[in-house]
């Protein structure tokens, strides 16, 4: 066991990457998937469960838990792993985001982030301090800045203003988080789909000084074309020797792309909230198990898959719990789901190390049919 956070990079394919992060909570293998638990929990998952489909570390956010239980509740059940069940390491984020999607009424300054919370209207305020403060609470491992992420279409110029106020959350997130051993800050890069402002950005942060760098800034609309056109540089501008984040992303494809281009952690709502709406990933593609046609299937989602949904129940029983709203329908598919994640992400991180990545790419887009299987 390590008191001490660390990144071991073993093995590298072109610019993906795979290795060890190292934390007194555990060992997270990257490249890794975090399933997101907004609120103590991943939604419709006991954290056993979560464990069982193949997670290492999980995702709290900020904005949600600081309105609800409340930071200093969660820190006096004992911090946010003891409240939730969850003993392996927590990534939370830092809370901006989340207010300039949920939030009503915000003002932005130069200090921080004054809101009203979308779940009874109380006034609250967000800054790199008080995030810190609230992340330092709930108790997390790995701890994001507080920074800005600018709404698209932005002009150069909008974007170029929100990245260097970003930069100075960045100092001023450093500053506060202080020195807490076997705690990680990670700094948010930013910029847009700007080379020379995401530059600008990497350097900033580099001089500051951090555990990990997160790519902020993208999956917000751009497309994948987009995204992945800053991903063919992005990484590069970051340190080698330290992980690197890509915030809320994405697809399983996404995930592909981004792994190839030096991504090394992701989370993403999609896998959990589509399993409630009732999609299904599979290798060959994706199953909306609302469509009919699955009725009568005796077919389990995925033949190849060994997660209990697909171990234990057919096509025509998950469109059947499905279509009643029972609540084994969102258990199921979240789990299949995950599971299939955590599978997508063992086959990318053993592709690497055996230096077979092109393959295993190849065949990915290979097995995916269109429209729904
Ligand atoms: C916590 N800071 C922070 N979170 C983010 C979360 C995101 N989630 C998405 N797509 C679902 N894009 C994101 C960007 C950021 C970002 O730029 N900064
Ligand atoms: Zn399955």
């Amino acid at each position: 066991m390590t008191t001490r956070f660390s990144y071991t990079l073993s093995a590298t394919d072109g610019a993906a990457r795979t290795g060890v992060i190292d934390t007194p909570r555990g060992q997270i293998r990257t490249p890794a998937f975090m399933p997101v638990g907004t609120a103590a929990t991943v939604k419709a998952m006991l954290p056993e469960s979560v464990a069982a489909t193949g997670a290492d570390i999980l995702l709290g956010n900020t904005y949600h838990l600081m309105l609800r239980p409340g930071a200093e509740r969660v820190a006096r059940m004992g911090g946010l792993h003891r409240f939730m069940n969850w003993d392996r390491p927590i990534l939370t984020d830092s809370g901006g985001f989340q207010v300039m999607s949920l939030a009503g009424l915000r003002k932005l300054t130069e200090d921080g982030v004054t809101f009203s919370s979308h779940v009874d209207g109380s006034k609250h305020f967000l800054s790199p301090e008080t995030s810190m403060q609230i992340q330092k609470l709930l108790g997390s491992d790995i701890v994001m800045c507080f920074d800005e992420c600018p709404a698209l279409p932005a002009t150069d110029e909008a974007v170029a203003a929100s990245m260097r106020l970003s930069m100075r959350w960045a100092q001023r997130s450093r500053d506060a988080f202080g020195d807490r051993p076997g705690h990680a800050l990670f700094g948010i890069m930013q910029g847009g789909v700007t080379r020379e402002l995401r530059e600008e950005s990497a350097q900033a942060l580099q001089s500051i000084g951090f555990d990990g760098y997160a790519v902020g800034g993208l999956a917000v609309g751009e497309g994948q074309e987009a995204m992945f056109g800053v991903l063919d540089y992005a990484p590069g501008f970051l340190p080698v020797d330290k992980p690197r984040y890509l915030m809320g992303v994405g697809k399983p494809d996404d995930i592909v792309g981004a792994v190839q281009r030096g991504i090394d952690m992701m989370d993403c709502v999609l896998p959990s909230r589509s399993g409630r709406t009732g999609q299904a990933w599979t290798p060959r593609g994706q199953v909306n198990i609302k469509n009919a046609r699955h009725q009568d299937d005796p077919r389990p989602l995925d033949e190849d898959c060994t997660c209990p949904c697909c171990r234990g129940y057919s096509r025509a029983y998950l469109h059947h719990v499905f279509r009643a709203r029972e609540m084994i329908s969102g258990m199921l598919l979240t789990w299949h789901n995950l599971h299939y994640y955590q599978q997508l992400m063992a086959g990318l991180r053993d592709a690497i190390a055996a230096g077979r990545l092109d393959a295993f790419v190849a065949d990915f887009h290979a097995r995916r049919a269109e429209g729904d299987i």
